[in-house]
């Protein structure tokens, strides 16, 4: 069966509803079957209206989805879901599907804290059967239940037998360039008796256009539908190219792939951004995704300011100036990471792959050892996916490669699955991987060509989804680690170990802690994995150590400087803040960090509860302590420009630092020839 794609209507404003809109009267999936051709398309209308009002208002996936509002309608029309199951791949595509399944109120908010999300989501709904987000995934899925439902008897065998369920998964050509689907479609291909009807949604574009031979192969098919092809050469009843715009047409070629008894695509030709005018001229990605936009002119209402992602864009581009043998990789994502300036200067040194981070990473081992320094750029969640890549074809080549992780830490909108919170705990078990964490504009710069400097181990870089805030410059740097802070006058109570972005936050509670005048050094360490030694070193001068950073606490910097100090004999008490080990919801970005306990007022309370709980040391009952080597070492190098070197605030003989309550006084020392000592002192009340 072949259709011709009709010429798109374009909008540039919301569309007016008409009296009597048919949406108001699809309150299910099942409200569909009545309606004929003309409240049909008046019902596309109005979905199209409708997203383009809502998506503008509070940001979201808007060229994405509107290009799939006939092609849902069909889908649910020629299934029963939630009976059958519709598996969107990457789920960005699902909000029409959503509309129709009773979830139209809940857009005003949108991926907000408690909100509609911005994927599938089994808590929202039974027609959602997975919470998916990351992409290439469905026809996994798919396989997994069809393997299910045969075993249990369930599964739909073409007859028509309503008992029976079909599996729908819906994947994009972007996502077709990903290895898993790949896998995904071996194993249904493989398996004539259990028919599943893979709906592939070609719109010619990832954000940019999709790229590689499955993209030529997809055009040659458009041009030339009954050319040979893969999919039936696989095993596959190919079914289309269909025009997703008609709805009729879309419909009746699901229904006929459903009734084939055996496993089939329908190849279902759509545009990114259909209807509104802006989205489909925007070359860049047809508006794929979009903050707060004017639903007019899809121009983002705030000018945006410098962004994380746009420093490091300068700095990327301005490194391969200087550099001809640096290279640059992406997987399907060349703009969003920011690579946009230099893939206009040096269009030869930007390699897209395609979503396929695996393949990325290991084929950036292959341009290493040909004698490039490749530089990855991805989210950070993304990197999960090429972990093994990472271990074995990276680090255990010890080749120069350096990744950069954009969107690290707490993202926001898109919820629990694009937190970039996992990389520094993956990571840090990784040989020979140094992972940076810059605070500011100047620390990426400086980080990011210290990294390219590496041509012999793994070097990472992360910074977060969020404008790029003021540099803060360190008073002096010790052995690496950058001294952002120490009270002038007052004892070494406690070290703060800020990592990357966390630094202001951490600036800002040492203010305060000094107010209730607690002694703080803050320092950045720059290099948050492996633990800087000098760290274990600083450690043993306070009496507590507090370690900050935007991942998962349970493994990162925190935890490793902790094992440090442990493996140093230290017995200075480490406190170890960070991201809980649990899904995080959707939400603005501070308001997720706050939730999780990350706000400067945290930070305090940790301190306070640390300084009260740990051991205390009244100085005259251990006088080996002032005779410790290392804090001469220190005063000698950690002079602070208008602060008092740090030797000048350990206590004198006969002090405590003033806290208000009675504490522990049994604590273990080293002494000057390094033995480690019990030492008592007696309680102060
Ligand atoms: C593993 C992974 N890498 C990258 C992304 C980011 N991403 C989201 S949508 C998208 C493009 C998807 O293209 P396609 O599957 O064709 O869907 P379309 O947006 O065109 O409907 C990309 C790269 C992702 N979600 N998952
Ligand atoms: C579906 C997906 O993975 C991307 O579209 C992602 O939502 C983009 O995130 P940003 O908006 O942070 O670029
Ligand atoms: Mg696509």
């Amino acid at each position: 069966m072949r259709t011709t794609a009709k010429s798109s209507s374009s909008s540039s404003a919301p569309r007016r509803q008409p009296a009597d809109p048919v949406l108001e009267r699809v309150k299910g999936p099942e409200d569909l079957a009545g309606l004929d051709t003309a409240e049909l398309t008046a019902l596309a209308a109005e979905i199209r209206g409708f997203l383009i009002e809502k998506v503008c208002a509070v940001g979201g996936h808007l060229g994405v989805n509107l290009g799939v509002v006939e092609l849902t309608i069909a889908l649910h029309r020629a299934f029963r879901s939630p009976h059958d199951v519709l598996l969107f791949d990457t789920g960005h595509q699902s909000y029409v599907h959503k509309i129709l399944t009773g979830r139209g109120a809940g857009f005003d908010v949108l991926r907000r804290n408690g909100g509609l999300s911005g994927y599938p989501s089994r808590s929202e709904s039974a027609h959602d059967w997975i919470e998916n987000s990351h992409a290439s995934t469905a026809l996994s899925y798919a396989d997994g239940l069809a393997k299910a439902f045969q075993l249990r008897g369930e599964l739909s065998d073409g007859s028509g037998d309503p008992a029976r369920r079909h599996i729908v998964p819906v994947i994009g050509d972007g996502a077709m360039t990903g290895g898993l689907a790949w896998e995904g479609l071996n194993n249904l291909a493989g398996a004539a008796d259990r028919p599943v009807v893979i709906v592939l949604n070609d719109n010619g574009r990832a954000y940019a256009p999709t790229i590689g031979g499955i993209a030529t192969h997809l055009g040659g098919l458009r041009a030339e539908p009954r050319a040979q092809h893969l999919f039936t050469d696989l095993g596959l009843a190919y079914v289309g190219p269909v025009d997703g715009h008609d709805i009729a047409a879309t419909e009746q070629a699901l229904r006929a792939a459903a009734a084939l008894g055996k496993p089939a695509l329908v190849h279902v030709l759509t545009t990114k951004g259909r209807g509104f005018e802006p989205a489909e001229c925007d070359e860049a990605d047809r508006m794929h995704a979009v903050g707060v936009v004017d639903p007019h002119t899809g121009a983002p209402i705030k000018p945006p300011k410098k962004s994380w992602t746009e420093v490091f864009g300068e700095q990327m581009s301005a490194i391969g100036a200087e550099r001809s043998d640096v290279v640059c990789v992406s997987a399907a994502m060349v703009l969003p990471v920011g690579l946009g300036e230099f893939a206009r200067r040096f269009p030869e040194r930007v390699f897209d792959v395609g979503i396929a981070e695996q393949h990325a990473v290991c084929s950036s081992a292959g341009l290493a050892a040909g004698g490039l320094h490749p530089v990855v750029c991805v989210y950070s969640t993304f990197l999960n996916r090429a972990f093994d890549q990472v271990v074995m074809d990276v680090a255990l080549h010890k080749a120069g490669v350096t990744f950069v992780l954009d969107r690290a830490g707490v993202t926001g909108p898109d919820g629990a699955s694009h937190h970039g919170m996992w990389d520094s705990a993956i990571l840090s078990v990784v040989p020979g991987l140094r992972l940076a964490a810059p605070r500011d504009p100047a620390r990426l710069a400086e980080l990011l060509r210290e990294a390219v400097a590496v041509d012999d181990a793994p070097t990472v870089i992360r910074f977060p989804k969020a404008v790029a805030g003021p540099d803060i410059e360190a008073h002096t740097r010790m052995n690496g680690v950058d001294i952002l802070y120490r009270a002038a006058g007052r004892p070494l109570d406690v070290l703060i170990v800020a990592a990357g972005v966390t630094a202001s936050t951490c600036l800002a509670a040492a203010e305060e802690l000094d107010r209730l005048g607690i002694g703080t050094t803050v320092v950045d360490p720059r290099w948050i994995l492996p633990v800087n030694p000098h760290l274990t070193h600083l450690a043993d001068r306070h009496r507590l150590v507090v370690t900050v950073e935007d991942s998962v606490r349970s493994a990162g910097m925190g935890t490793a400087l902790a094992q440090a100090c442990a493996d140093a004999e230290s017995t200075t008490p480490v406190r170890v803040m960070g991201l809980p080990q649990e899904f995080l919801a959707a939400g603005g970005r501070e308001e997720i960090l706050e939730g999780a306990g990350m706000g400067v007022g945290d930070v305090v309370a940790t301190v306070v509860d640390g300084l009260q709980a740990g051991p205390r040391i009244a100085l005259e009952a251990v006088p080996e302590l002032l005779e410790i080597p290392e804090v001469s070492q220190v005063a000698e190098t950690a002079q602070i420009p208008g602060t008092a070197p740090i030797s000048d605030v350990t206590q004198p003989p006969g002090t405590t630092t003033q806290l208000p309550e009675t504490t522990q006084l049994i604590t273990t020392v080293r002494t000057t020839n390094g033995e480690a000592r019990q030492a008592r002192s007696s309680p102060r009340h």
